[in-house]
């Protein structure tokens, strides 16, 4: 009576791995950052790329995104397209004069390219990805003139167009209030059960531990992978955090 149902998913660590890295070492020229990451991050679920400042979360998300070559080691991405990678905020300029409608159709240059007027489809996964994200109504806006909430789903619509099945996010909730960040997270939850693979850097310790997985990293070193209620303890936290100084998480 009380056995489990056959039908309830396997636990994230039980699932086969949507990309598995080992001994992977990356970082920047004359500058190593990550230092033999050997893990696997699981297919449909949220993994949460946790530790402080300059520990390497970033770089890895740009290992996975294909941006920066790891200098050894092993990465092993399966997918048959390429990841959607959505950057920091801060990356993108305030003062861009672009819509939200075509900053969404930028992540259909990948396909399309940028000088390719978008067909019929590539407007139809547009349409859909602005709905999903709920910013349809404001498509003709201008990304600068919204709330950092509104922007930040902008963004995320952005690399849903690009329909890949494995979306890696930059601090997607850094700088919003706590009502934004809620739901931020609970569409990146969404977006699993819509067959997205999801993989974010956060600071915000809310948001990585309703996630399904998490990688903690301590001075480009994995210092602890997987369920976020085992890794994210308080004593393992301040460890971490107390190698990267007194700021805390
Ligand atoms: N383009 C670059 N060239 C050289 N070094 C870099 C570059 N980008 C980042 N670094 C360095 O790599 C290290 C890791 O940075 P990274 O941005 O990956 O950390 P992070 O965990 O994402 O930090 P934060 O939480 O502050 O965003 C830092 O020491 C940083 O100074």
């Amino acid at each position: 009576m009380f056995n489990k149902s056959s039908s309830s998913p396997p636990a994230p660590s039980e699932r086969a791995p949507r990309a598995r890295l080992a001994g992977l070492c990356a970082g920047y020229p004359g500058r190593p950052v990550l230092r033999q990451l050997t893990c696997r991050i699981p297919a449909l679920a949220v993994t949460a790329l946790v530790g402080p400042n300059g520990s390497g979360k970033s770089t890895l998300l740009g290992v996975l995104a294909g941006v920066i070559r790891p200098t050894s080691g092993d990465l092993d991405l399966g997918g048959e397209r390429p990841p959607a990678f959505v950057p920091q905020r801060g990356a993108v300029a305030d003062a861009l004069p672009l819509t939200v409608r075509q900053a969404v159709e930028m992540g259909r240059w990948g396909e399309r390219g940028p000088w390719r007027r978008l067909n019929r489809r590539d407007r139809l996964i547009v349409d859909a990805a602005l709905d999903r994200l709920g910013v349809a109504d404001l498509a003709p806006r201008q990304l600068g003139e919204l709330s950092g909430g509104q922007r930040q789903r902008a963004l995320i619509a952005q690399g849903l167009a690009q329909q890949s099945d494995l979306l890696l996010l930059d601090e997607p909730t850094t700088g919003l209030d706590p009502e934004a960040r809620e739901r931020i997270t609970a569409l990146l939850a969404e977006l699993v059960a819509d067959g997205v693979t999801v993989v974010h850097a956060t600071h915000d310790l809310e948001a990585a531990r309703s996630a399904e997985a998490c990688l903690l990293l301590r001075e480009g070193r994995l210092a602890g992978h997987g369920d976020p209620g085992r890794v994210l303890t308080a004593s393992a936290l301040a460890e971490v955090w107390a190698v990267a100084g007194p700021a805390g998480p």
